[in-house]
């Protein structure tokens, strides 16, 4: 077997009583773009300043090319880092900030200076060399951040958090240079968020953490399409969850009994099956169909409120047993043409858009 560019192996941290990383283990291809998803307290910082040196783990090894890292100190790593707030130094000039790094490893006067023009136009701020940091926008300044973690091309990158003080459509500006950089230079990049839409955007790959462990691993698409847990489920995109039976199961397949005498076979199960036969039905608003005339084999609901917004409009509907449900549709579908709150309408689903979790 190869081995792995990097590998985090049966990585724990406890703090005293707290357990901040259970287990977490994980490896990344040279070159990638692996995300840490997860809500706040899931352990992803801890992790990464495990990586990055700052903090020593209770139990566990992380492997760069097969070897340990841990007894590198953390300056002796050779890891890039950008963290949430801009690290520049605030006395130096941006020219001075980038050629910092090159200066401690000894680079010569003529490399650094070329060096530094390499990274300003990596990064498009040409020009900025004198500038203080203080005189920078919020973007300009993460963006000379970037340039001085990849001066002396390290073959890691972390990111923790790097764009969360920015405003949206700065924010969605750096999130296209930073995949740009990345693209351009073979830096494998660790990065830190718990905005799912920024972790879609950017990486190879999404390692979703709660609770201290990764409960998934696995592109965008496959996290969506086939998340291992409910937890996954609600962070990746958006759901809503019925309860149900489980009368038969096979193969990680369930034929699901709903509220109503609705039954729907071969849905895709997670968890572990066995005597538990309640379950919970996950829907996604964009996979479920409307209509207002009486379906077969559909769930029946009733129009709580329509909201128009921009490219699709979002239906809130209820259930007779009260259960909320979002479908989302496209703006102008003629399903919802003059549909009135307090509507009586019908929805389907394809099994394989849906899932139920134990
Ligand atoms: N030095 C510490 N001492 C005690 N507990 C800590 C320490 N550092 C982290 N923790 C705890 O460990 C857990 C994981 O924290 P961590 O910062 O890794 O989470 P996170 O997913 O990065 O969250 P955030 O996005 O808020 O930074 C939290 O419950 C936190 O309170």
């Amino acid at each position: 077997m190869m081995t792995p560019f990097l590998e985090i192996r049966g990585i724990r941290k406890q703090y005293g009583p707290v357990v901040a990383v259970h287990d977490v283990n994980l490896t990344v291809d040279h070159g990638e773009f692996m995300t840490f998803l997860g809500p706040s307290g899931s352990g992803k910082s801890t992790t990464l300043y495990i990586l990055a040196g700052f903090e020593q783990p209770t139990l566990g090894d992380i492997l760069l090319n097969g070897r340990t890292i841990l007894d590198t100190p953390s300056h002796q790593r050779n890891i890039g880092m950008v963290f949430q707030r801009y690290t520049l130094f605030p006395h130096l000039s941006v020219g001075d900030n980038i050629a910092f790094p090159l200066k401690v490893r000894g680079w010569s006067k003529a490399a650094i200076t070329e060096r530094v023009r390499q990274m300003l136009s990596l990064v498009r701020l040409e020009g900025f060399e004198d500038r203080k940091p203080a005189a920078m926008s919020g973007g300009q300044q993460q963006r000379v951040a970037l340039a001085r973690a990849l001066a002396y091309d390290p073959p890691v990158l972390l990111m923790d958090e790097p764009l969360s003080a920015l405003d949206k459509k700065l924010r969605e500006e750096i999130q296209h240079e930073i995949r740009r950089i990345h693209q351009q230079t073979e830096v494998t990049i660790l990065y830190v968020t718990h905005d799912q839409e920024e972790a879609l955007r950017l990486s190879d790959r999404i390692a979703v953490f709660s609770h201290g462990v990764i409960d998934q691993i696995g592109t965008g698409e496959q996290l969506y399409s086939d998340p291992a847990t409910r937890f996954v489920a609600e962070f990746i995109g958006d759901s809503d969850f019925l309860p149900c039976r489980i009368v038969e199961q096979r193969d990680g397949r369930a034929l699901i009994a709903l509220d109503g005498n609705l039954t729907v076979p071969d849905v895709p199960l997670h968890g572990k099956a066995g005597a538990k036969t309640d379950g919970l039905l996950m829907l996604r608003p964009e996979r479920l169909s409307l209509s207002t005339e009486r379906q077969e084999r559909a769930l029946s609901a009733t129009v709580e409120d329509i909201t128009f917004l921009g490219t699709h409009v979002n239906v809130a509907a209820r259930t007779p047993d009260g259960a909320a449900l979002s479908v989302r549709l496209p703006f102008g579908h003629h399903a919802i043409a003059g549909l009135p709150r307090g509507a009586d309408v019908w929805l389907t689903f394809e099994p394989d858009a849906a899932h139920v979790f134990l």
